[in-house]
């Protein structure tokens, strides 16, 4: 496991209306080059945290940090760094796909024809392209908005419910075209979902969210270690959040971080953390799969 600097980092994120806290205290680290999942029922606070992150209402209390910037005290400068899809993509329907991505270059500086074409092929519209919008499906509408949100190559695109009202196929393309952004621009996708069964088709990573706390933080797919030899490990440390900033992950709860960690990992990762002066109190390995905990949660792995 390196050590990274996280794109984007929630630190104690909180959202309060009148006396109803809508998202409590939520601590994330998400390094980069992952298609990340952000995972919870309807009403967990999904949409909240995410607009908060992207500056459409404010943080009662906490930050988020994008790429090292403060997005409450240097909104525009942490903003520039991010993509994002949180409300449906305000498109023009009597225009063709192109001439949308044109009208919106416009708006920006520095974007040219040949970045436009590019991010066509990225999301795979390049037959579509010169067809008016009244004409594309939905999946194809969505495609046209990430190409917009990725016009000026953020390191963070977040999008909101990508996959409503997408068919598996549907899924599994935009998977596939969001893990080439990945690959082919470096960016770290941010997703929410309601659906366990879409996050593992799409994601290296996932959160889980519910009542508006972070109860869960897991790697799905990690190309560096056997799966099937990885396990959740709780460290129960003396500095907690300043060992999920040393390591870019983790999930906190009281004393304790859980990583999901092959066997040799556990060893560096204790090595690492001695090293980073944090007392390690205790390390134990923890059973439970995320399809169980989803159980445990829900009673199904629909958690809407
Ligand atoms: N401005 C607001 N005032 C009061 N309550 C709100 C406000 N905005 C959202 N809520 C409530 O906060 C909770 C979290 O809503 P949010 O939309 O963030 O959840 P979500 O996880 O995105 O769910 P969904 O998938 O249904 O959109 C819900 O109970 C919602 O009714």
């Amino acid at each position: 496991m390196q050590q990274q600097q996280p794109v984007v980092r929630l630190e104690g994120v909180t959202k309060k209306v009148s006396s109803k806290t809508l998202v409590e205290n939520v601590t994330l680290s998400i390094p980069p080059g992952q298609v990340f999942g952000f995972l919870g029922p309807n009403g967990a606070g999904k949409t909240t945290t995410i607009r908060m992150m992207v500056g459409l209402t404010s943080i009662t209390q906490g930050d988020v940090i994008i790429d090292g910037i403060s997005i409450k005290n240097q909104f525009e400068q942490a903003i520039i760094n991010v993509g994002a899809i949180v409300e449906n993509p305000e498109m023009y329907k009597f225009l063709t796909g192109y001439q949308n991505l044109r009208h919106f270059a416009r708006m920006m500086s520095g974007i040219t024809d040949e970045r436009i074409h590019e991010v066509v092929q990225l999301v795979g519209l390049s037959k579509r392209i010169h067809e008016k919008v009244r004409t594309y499906s939905l999946g194809m509408r969505q495609r046209l908005g990430v190409a917009q949100a990725i016009l000026h190559r953020p390191k963070l695109l977040i999008l909101d419910e990508p996959t409503n009202g997408l068919d598996p196929q549907g899924i599994r393309d935009l998977r596939d075209y969001l893990r080439q952004l990945c690959r082919e621009e470096g960016t770290t996708v941010f997703v929410s979902s309601h659906l366990l069964s879409e996050m593992e088709l799409m994601c290296d990573s996932v959160a889980i969210i519910q009542n508006g706390r972070l109860i869960d933080v897991r790697v799905l797919k990690d190309e560096n270690s056997n799966e099937s030899t990885t396990a959740d490990v709780a460290f129960e440390v003396d500095q907690p959040q300043q060992m999920v900033d040393i390591l870019g992950m983790g999930i906190i709860r009281d004393q304790t971080v859980i990583l999901q960690l092959g066997k040799e990992d556990i060893a560096v990762t204790n090595a690492r953390l001695v090293q980073s002066g944090i007392k390690v109190y205790g390390i134990e390995t923890v059973t439970r799969s995320l399809e169980d905990q989803f159980l445990e949660m829900t009673g199904s792995d629909q958690i809407g």
